[in-house]
């Protein structure tokens, strides 16, 4: 389910008709397959392709060859609940075909499961690093405790010494680019994901200046960032790996959790869960830092 070139048709142009379908309260974030979806719609005739209509899940475009198939599909399937798709109820527009100069430019970034494909040196991924029953033992023993609320996710703070932080995302959200402040912390930074998947972009400035953004709570909109001045890589982080930045990739590279609830990975979609928690695991530095990456370092400038 790539994103392809079609719009949802302005209001008022309900009048025009084509063979591509917009179809609302449908995805795989609301648990309806491609395949489902193709099923269905193939009913009316031969469906070319099923596509995100955009990145909430919900949402998808099935394209016809003919525009009589379209029109049979939204005779029968529009506003009505469908039992074949969890009885949901389908709401569908025809949809236009969108000049190129007119599409937004793909924003994502190819996903990698496999974190040497990345090539960031000091970036390691181990999968399975703790078992089901462990990862079981570890949510029920933060879940005993208080978490503190912010104003998307949920945290404990542990430790000082070996700083060691809970986080808890709920699904569709992600956090800001960030690299981990290098006068507060030393070497190693660990990341355990539990009960949910995530990916992590990273991503190194050209420019490499020490940016506001980089201070505690100082979370920017991705919109709001230049996209051209940096390079950018995205691994996948299944439930039980521990992920370790060290060296270039903790010093010289934001990382950054996109604020997606599902995630194309490859050629599969995948879905966020409703709760991803990680363990974050920083030591606690004792003196200024003296890394080799002095344009990225706020000990240093
Ligand atoms: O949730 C994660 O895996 C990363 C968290 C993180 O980057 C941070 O707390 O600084
Ligand atoms: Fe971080």
């Amino acid at each position: 389910m790539g994103l392809p070139r079609f719009a949802r048709p302005k209001e008022g142009a309900a009048g025009v008709r084509s063979p591509n379908l917009f179809v609302a309260n449908c995805g795989p974030a609301v648990g309806v397959s491609q395949d489902a979806v193709e099923a269905v719609f193939g009913r009316f005739g031969e469906v070319k392709g099923v596509y995100a209509a955009d990145e909430s899940g919900a949402r998808v475009i099935v394209c016809y060859g003919e525009v009589s198939s379209a029109e049979a599909a939204m005779e029968a399937l529009n506003g009505r609940p469908c039992a074949e798709l969890n009885g949901r109820s389908l709401h569908i527009r025809y949809s236009v075909h969108q000049p190129a100069s007119q599409v937004k430019a793909d924003n994502s970034v190819p996903v990698s499961f496999d974190v040497s494909e990345l090539n960031i040196p000091g970036l390691h991924l181990v999968h399975d690093f703790v078992s089901a029953e462990e990862e079981r033992e570890l949510l029920a023993a933060v879940d005993g405790r208080p978490w503190n609320g912010l104003a998307k996710r949920r945290v404990q703070h542990y430790g000082y010494e070996f700083c060691y932080d809970v986080n808890e995302y709920p699904i569709g959200v992600g956090l800001s680019p960030h690299i981990d402040t290098h006068s507060a912390f030393e070497g190693f930074i660990f990341s355990l994901s539990l009960a949910g998947p995530c990916i992590m972009e990273f991503r190194r400035y050209s420019d490499g200046i020490w940016l506001d953004r980089n201070l505690p709570g100082a979370e920017v909109k991705d919109g709001s960032l230049d996209h051209s001045n940096y390079v950018r890589k995205a691994i996948y982080l299944p439930p039980r790996s521990m992920l370790l930045l060290s060296g270039e990739a903790r010093y010289a590279w934001h990382h950054y959790i996109p604020h997606h609830k599902i995630d194309f990975v490859g050629e599969k979609v995948i879905k966020r869960s409703p709760r991803r928690v990680s363990f974050t695991f920083r030591k606690v530095r004792n003196g200024p830092c003296q890394c080799e990456f002095p344009q990225y370092c706020d000990s240093q400038r």
